[in-house]
């Protein structure tokens, strides 16, 4: 699904209006129409709806739902923010039906001690700013705003098209910005929607598909992307009937050290259950009986090292390894940092890089721009942070994400809610599965393992970095789905992989 700006919903709206045709007020009665049909199925028609409504399009929108939900005998207040002098179009129009039909049922805040007393079990509809917002909230408004927030202990709140004092493709942190517990939103996902510093903002977020022209939904280059199942679809290839082991890769994982070797256990079992063709996995000394005991289907090459690698670099080369996947339990040891390097200087296939390899990199960043050309980095915010720096906020992060993944020419996913994968063409896509129960230990380390078995199997180092963060974070859906997100641990993810493949098929 394709992530639009706020400039290019405004063109998509217009896009749409020319070209169905339908008139701008019929685009804003469908919208809002399909808030009201929302609203109807969650609220019985007795209860109070107060309908707070700025004087654009979004305050519009908020007027004819006022009027559809009149309509089916809600008792219902329109609460209209007297901000500015002049109101829109739409706003306009919509307002006079509604005086014509229902005056009773408008109300005017011209001053924070307007505010209504709201009866017990009311719903509040924010209807103030949507996509038209252009700066933060100050003044009385930015009362009003924290008002509603002081009432969503007790009053539901819903946010029509986006909480309002939320900008779509800027930070709003520090301002005023309304706690919705549900964001009706138009058509597609605004970028603010999946970042981190606005979760206490959205609540749940429902889709609401307005019929916006496809042709401009089709046509128009986004740099932005939620993944989806369709998406997906397109990604993954079915297995050759006449395939043989050797048909999907070699992968060699270098992982684990005394302590450790729990992350190179997992990353080898979420391999093989990827669907790699062979598995070499260089350990420890210590870690053979170990490696050996838990996957009998890896095979398993031991460091001259007795508690941590050191000595990888001799081993791969292009034409035995298709892929090497390297970081899970390695541990930062100096001689492992050397044996990296070394390996950087042969090994020139795209790689996936995870934890203490992301670690050693932030240690010794001039390795950096030594890492192959299409490798996957998999850091976690705090990782990000040691190898690329703060920023001051999360669209902040994106765009210093962005420029890395070009820059440099690797793929990188920082892991998240909705996990961010920069690529080195400068787009950016957000995935869309996983829950908060695979925030656990073990969880990347089975990550690294699936891309590490994707890469092995031919598919471009942006399929598998797609496909693999969308399987993983499917796969401990079903695992949280049967568990419970509290119960599941890493390996239920590994165990629910067959049944995120089936669900791509
Ligand atoms: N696109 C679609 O598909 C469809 C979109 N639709 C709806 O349209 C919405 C967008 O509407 P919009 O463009 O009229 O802007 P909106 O958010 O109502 O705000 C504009 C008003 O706010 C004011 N204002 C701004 N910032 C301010 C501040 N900080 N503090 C105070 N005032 C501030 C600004 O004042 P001005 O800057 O002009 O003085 C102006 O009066 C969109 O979110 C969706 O709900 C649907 O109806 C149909 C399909
Ligand atoms: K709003």
């Amino acid at each position: 699904m394709k992530i639009f700006t706020a400039a290019q919903i405004r063109e998509a709206d217009a896009f749409t209006i020319r070209e169905e045709p339908v008139s701008s007020t019929g685009l804003m009665e469908r919208a809002a129409g399909k808030c009201a049909a929302w609203l109807e199925v969650q609220f019985a028609p007795t209860t109070p709806v107060y309908i707070f409504c700025g004087k654009g399009n979004n305050g519009g929108d908020g007027l004819v739902i006022a009027r559809l939900l009149l309509q089916k005998g809600y008792p219902v207040r329109a609460c209209i923010l007297q901000h500015s002098a002049k109101a829109s179009a739409d706003h306009t129009f919509h307002l006079q039906l509604l005086q014509q039909q229902y005056p009773a049922c408008l109300y005017e805040i011209g001053a924070q001690g307007d505010f209504p007393v709201l009866p017990a079990g009311a719903v509040i509809i924010d209807a103030i700013f949507g996509t038209g917002l252009n700066k933060p909230v100050e003044g009385w408004m930015a009362g009003i705003i924290h008002q509603i927030n002081d009432q969503r202990a007790i009053h539901p709140v819903v946010a029509i098209d986006i909480p309002s004092g939320l900008l779509a493709d800027s930070s709003s942190l520090h301002t005023p910005v309304i706690q919705a517990h549900h964001t009706l939103s138009f058509e597609c996902y605004k970028l603010a929607f999946l970042l981190p510093e606005n979760a206490g903002f959205t609540g749940h977020v429902h889709i609401l598909p307005i019929g916006l022209h496809p042709d401009y939904i089709t046509q128009t280059p986004t740099r932005y992307h939620l993944t989806d199942r369709e998406m997906i679809r397109t990604i993954y290839h079915p297995r050759d009937p006449f395939a043989h082991k050797g048909t999907y890769g070699h992968a060699l994982l270098i992982a684990g050290s005394y302590g450790k070797m729990g992350a190179a256990v997992l990353s080898a079992k979420a391999c093989l259950r990827a669907g790699v063709g062979l598995l070499s996995c260089h350990v420890p000394q210590c870690g053979y009986d170990i490696m050996q005991i838990s996957e009998p289907c890896a095979m398993c090459v031991t460091d001259e090292g007795s508690t941590h690698s050191a000595h990888f670099h001799t081993l791969p080369d292009g034409a035995t390894y298709k892929t090497i996947g390297i970081g899970p339990g390695l541990g930062t040891q100096t001689a492992t940092a050397r044996s990296l390097e070394r390996l950087l200087e042969h090994y020139q296939r795209p790689m996936v890089i995870d934890a203490d390899a992301l670690n050693l990199l932030s240690v010794y960043p001039y390795l950096l721009s030594r890492l192959p050309q299409g490798s996957i980095l998999t850091p976690h915010p705090k990782e990000f942070e040691r190898l690329f720096g703060t920023a001051a906020n999360d669209f902040d992060r994106l765009t210093l994400l962005s420029q890395q993944a070009v820059h440099l020419h690797l793929y990188i996913l920082l892991k998240g809610r909705y996990t961010a994968i920069a690529c080195p063409d400068g787009s950016l896509y957000f995935n869309s599965t996983g829950n908060p129960g695979m925030a656990t230990g073990g969880s990347g380390d089975v990550l690294t393992g699936i891309l590490t078995a994707l890469l092995a199997q031919d598919y471009t180092p942006k399929a598998a970095v797609i496909l693999g963060a969308w399987l993983h974070g499917y796969a401990g859906d079903l695992a949280a789905e049967q568990l419970s997100q509290e119960a599941m641990t890493a390996t239920d993810i590994i165990t629910h992989l067959g049944a995120a493949f089936r669900h791509v098929i």
